[in-house]
């Protein structure tokens, strides 16, 4: 029986790889291939597609044994020394590979196949990550399963398909964990490393109006993602309520890119702009021993520039500081596209309350969907910690659930 993750993923995949999947395909079906050379580059005609390579960078990838260290998978050649007006003095095609001779008569090799999967065309074809965009509406009804937390500790199929879910919505969750802050640090351990911060390793909140930040209180909070103001901003956020004897407190659940890119199709112009300025978060609190006391300036939209693809949201208006970064022409524009994305990220049917209870352990992708709080009354504790980006999308690549 397949789950519906397996569904929505395989039509997600279907969906976003077909081109580069075809692309690779055909280049391997049909092994015939064309070029033609110009002033710093050529064009290769290969599986009904025509890919660039400039002169230099078809020698610096060169991956003979003087050139490249495949042991280490490390470049052993200086780009330096390579003369940018570099004209290759022999070039064929023999037996599926390209083939180069350099003047002074080195020679480079490449399949053909290597250059079809590594070639820009490809990856602007390519989304680094393929995701599933939500709603309240499409959440509620891919009923995206939990992980159990003993299959979870003992299985990697269990904890493969709890990262697929996480890659794909930016949440997964976790049930049946023992309500305590050492099973909820083993249960992020089992997936990767965790971040540490000013707030410690592991953190339990408990409503404390001494310490200087409102998400220490019961107070409503509104949807936004943590730690804006670092350069990097945490990757995961891991939540257990390992407490709860209270009124109120549920969780709000936004995918930020969702949104983005209801404002990117409405609004374009408004999303560019949001995508190019940048604009400064602060984080100040004196502990009694120290301060701390952080900055980081970023634009709210960050995407990759060869595909325009999101990979950061960087939302947090309680956060967010002076904004002295932009030039006042911009200003009015700037609050008038912010204003825009609110206006999406608060759409109703855009907002997943959840409630989190002891055992629930939710894991979420803090450089996208948003996180809120509804106010409460009585005791509830929640605990946590961060987690590092690189390392949870490390552990998805060993699964393979990621190129
Ligand atoms: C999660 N934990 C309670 C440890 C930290 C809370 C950080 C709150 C801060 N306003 C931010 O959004 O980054
Ligand atoms: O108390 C909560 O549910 C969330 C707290 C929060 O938003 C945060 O710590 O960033």
């Amino acid at each position: 029986m397949f789950s519906t993750l397996n569904r929505g993923l395989r039509a997600v995949l279907k969906q976003t790889q077909a081109l580069a999947g075809n692309w690779i395909q055909n280049s391997q079906t049909r092994a015939c291939a064309t070029f033609q050379l110009h002033k710093d580059h050529l064009v290769l005609n290969y599986g009904g597609a025509g890919m660039h390579f400039n002169y230099v960078w078809l020698r610096d990838h060169c991956r003979s044994e003087s050139s490249y260290n495949s042991k280490t998978n490390q470049r052993n050649l200086d780009t330096a020394t390579i003369d940018l007006q570099i004209r290759p003095e022999k070039t064929s095609v023999e037996d599926g590979h390209l083939v180069l001779t350099w003047p002074g008569g080195h020679v480079t090799k490449y399949s053909l196949s290597w250059l079809a999967e590594n070639s820009y065309e490809a990856r602007k074809q390519n989304p680094v990550q393929p995701r599933i965009l939500w709603n309240a509406d499409i959440y509620n009804k891919a009923n995206v399963p939990a992980a159990k937390w003993d299959k979870f500790m003992s299985c990697d199929e269990e904890l493969k398909t709890f990262l697929q879910n996480y890659l794909l919505y930016g949440f997964a969750f976790v049930e049946g964990v023992p309500a305590t802050l050492e099973a909820t640090e083993a249960v992020t351990q089992r997936v990767s490393l965790i971040r540490e911060t000013t707030y410690g390793k592991m953190w339990s909140l408990i409503a404390d109006f001494s310490r200087g930040d409102t998400a220490y209180s019961t107070l409503a909070l509104d949807r936004h993602i943590d730690t804006t103001y670092f350069y990097e901003p945490c990757g995961i956020q891991v939540f257990h309520c390992i407490q709860h004897n209270a009124t109120g407190g549920r969780t709000l659940l936004v995918d930020g890119f969702y949104a983005a890119e209801q404002l990117r199709q409405k609004s374009p112009e408004n999303f560019e702009l949001l995508s190019r300025l940048s604009i400064p978060h602060e984080y100040a609190e004196n502990t009694g021993t120290h301060r701390n006391h952080m900055i980081g300036i970023g634009p709210l939209l960050n995407v990759y520039p060869w595909n325009n693809e999101m990979y950061l949201i960087r939302y947090n208006n309680s956060d967010r500081t002076v904004i002295n970064t932009i030039p006042h022409d911009l200003v009015q524009k700037w609050y008038t596209a912010h204003r825009e994305l609110t206006t999406e990220l608060r759409r109703p049917e855009n907002e997943l309350w959840v409630k989190l209870t002891p055992g629930k352990v939710i894991f979420i992708d803090n450089w996208r969907v948003m996180h809120g709080r509804e106010s409460f009354t009585g005791v509830r504790q929640l605990c946590g910690c961060y987690m590092t980006r690189d390392d949870v999308l490390s552990k998805a690549r060993g699964f393979g659930l990621l190129a």
